[in-house]
């Protein structure tokens, strides 16, 4: 078993408990799940930064990345600096992530928000919007494509937008008639780890373009941003690069800054 498997296995367990816990009922009547929810695929039309930056303390690829931050004061520094939205991991197990760390996070910033979490019912889809999150993340590599189909028009009824990220050509094609905003190219293979940013170049011009892409993982350059521009990459998210300092905003605002003068430069 790949911890992919593991994680997931590990999900449609954890995902049973908490249905037996909170019935659907108290989701929908919490009070985020009245709440308006921004489009992130709208901000990364836009002429903004691109980048989607990640709350993450830890993972299975680089076990503890930074477990001393207030979620709040990542989410504001992100927010400050400029990013394009904030990515929060709610999973427990694997990344030390939970709900409440989207609560805090929504709680501090007008910034789109994605629940990063391995989805595989739509009760995870109905807690996301209960808890504050304006795009969901599905994963082209644990769903088939009927479950693919399903989850993102369930999430769609509830306007979130969906980020569908995939791994490979397989993946890709089995995600073409989802009726979702953006795909994601994992640079991340979840199996066996390695990163490779070349994935997202060979994989871009088999993306449609009604779909906005979005490169994932493994980013710590700015040169490495607007290499993947030039493939027609819109957003970029960002993880370990920023988490690992001691003050994520402040990196986001210096890779920001150097984003934009690299920009200036060339035009
Ligand atoms: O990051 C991992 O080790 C990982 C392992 C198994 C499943 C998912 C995993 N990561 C989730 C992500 O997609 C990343 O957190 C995200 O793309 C940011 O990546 P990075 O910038 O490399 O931290």
């Amino acid at each position: 078993m790949n911890i992919l498997d593991k994680i997931i296995a590990d999900k449609y367990r954890e995902v049973e408990l908490k249905k037996s816990l909170i019935p659907v009922s108290q989701l929908e009547s919490s009070k985020l799940f009245e709440r308006d929810t921004v489009s992130l695929a709208a901000n990364l039309k836009s002429s903004s930064s691109g980048i989607i930056a990640e709350h993450k303390r830890r993972s299975p690829s680089k076990a503890v990345i930074n477990q001393n931050l207030n979620v709040q004061d990542v989410a504001v520094g992100y927010e400050n600096a400029g990013v394009s939205g904030i990515s929060v991991l709610t999973d427990c197990k694997y990344f030390g992530g939970s709900l409440d760390d989207l609560v805090y996070a929504r709680a501090s910033v007008k910034t789109p928000i994605l629940r990063k979490e391995f989805i595989i019912d739509e009760y995870q889809i109905l807690e996301a919007k209960a808890y504050g999150a304006d795009v969901i993340l599905l994963i082209a590599a644990v769903l088939d494509k009927n479950q693919l189909n399903r989850l993102a028009d369930f999430a769609k009824k509830l306007k979130l937008d969906v980020l569908l990220e995939v791994h490979d050509l397989q993946e890709l094609e089995k995600s073409l008639d989802a009726k979702v905003d953006m795909i994601g190219v994992n640079n991340r293979n979840l199996k066996t780890f390695e990163v490779d940013i070349a994935n997202s170049k060979n994989l871009a011009s088999k993306i449609p373009d009604h779909f906005i892409k979005v490169s994932e993982s493994g980013i710590s350059n700015t040169i490495a941003i607007s290499e993947l521009k030039e493939y027609g990459y819109k957003g970029f998210l960002v993880g370990e690069n920023f988490m690992k300092t001691t003050d994520p905003g402040k990196a986001a605002t210096d890779f920001i800054f150097e984003l934009e003068t690299q920009f200036k430069k060339s035009v």
